[in-house]
């Protein structure tokens, strides 16, 4: 304990004003850290990060794995959202920096980051899948000082499969489902291989109640991929090295790259068992 406190205080070096943030989060996370699980033998308690482009479909398929799993999927950007869907006094501030496909300060991330920690440690929950986070160099060097990951998923999609994904997506006003009008069918050149992504419609009665997010026009998801390449894409590097990155090219959508990524966590006969018994 006191090496994690004495970790935690050279982490509060850099990240000063947030510091009590980061302890908060460092005694949630510590409550559920466990050894190294490589091979996924204790599957309810895994520590995965998923990373890639903004629209790539972190949250698809971390919800997914989240369900399978019953380990809880955090992602930075439904905390974000939540936080700019109150009258607080901060939401006006982060709306701003939002919309404008920038990220948050770290201090802001932390604190969000750290209410969430403790209502998972408040229901028992155990594991974690997060997505959106770590999004800086700073904020993967405090995860590692206060947890353990074992695995990161890092997906990646061409990019202009990306732009027409993230103009597609849209949210029920009303029960908060994620869509896709989006239709991808791109033919493959010189020999290299195309792309059919069907729109994932809503069902009838979320059709009228259909909402696009505000930082979802081509203009700032553009300057959201280009923070990506500069602030985010150098964590890819900082697992790789570490040996924990797992790259994962998505093949299309839902249909065809769904079974592939379990095969790829070696899931696929967890997946299995489940339609058996459906
Ligand atoms: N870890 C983070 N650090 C800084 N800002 C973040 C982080 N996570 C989310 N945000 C903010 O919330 C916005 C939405 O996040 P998210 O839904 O994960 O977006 P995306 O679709 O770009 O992956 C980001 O553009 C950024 O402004």
């Amino acid at each position: 304990m006191a090496g994690l406190t004495n970790r935690l205080l050279r982490a509060k070096n850099v990240f000063t004003s947030s510091s009590s943030s980061i302890l908060r989060i460092s005694r949630s996370f510590s409550s559920s850290s466990s050894s190294v699980t490589p091979n996924n033998k204790d599957r309810s308690n895994v520590h995965w990060v998923f990373l890639g482009c903004p629209g790539v479909g972190k949250g698809t398929y971390a919800g997914r794995l989240s369900s399978l799993l019953g380990v809880p999927h955090i992602s930075t950007g439904d905390l974000v959202r939540h936080e700019l869907s109150s009258s607080g006094p901060l939401s006006q501030k982060l709306a701003q920096i939002v919309n404008q496909g920038k990220l948050l300060s770290d201090e802001i991330i932390f604190s969000l980051l750290s209410k969430r920690l403790e209502s998972k440690e408040a229901n028992g929950e155990s594991g974690f899948i997060l997505d959106g986070f770590p999004r800086t160099i700073k904020q993967a060097e405090t995860l590692e000082e206060v947890t353990h990951v074992d695995l990161v998923i890092n997906l990646k999609l061409r990019e202009d499969v990306i732009i027409k994904k993230c103009l597609g997506r849209r949210i029920c006003s009303q029960c908060g489902g994620n869509f896709n009008v989006a239709s991808i069918d791109i033919k493959g050149e010189n020999g290299g291989h195309g792309m059919v992504m069907a729109p994932l419609l809503p069902p009838p009665n979320c059709e009228s109640k259909l909402i696009t997010r505000s930082d979802d026009t081509e203009e700032v998801v553009k300057e959201r991929l280009r923070i990506y390449n500069e602030m985010s894409q150098p964590v890819e590097e900082f697992y790789r090295r570490r040996g924990k990155l797992l790259e994962f090219d998505l093949p299309g959508g839902i249909p065809e790259s769904w079974p592939k990524l379990l095969q790829a966590l070696c899931l696929d006969d967890n997946d299995k068992k489940q339609s058996a018994t459906a």
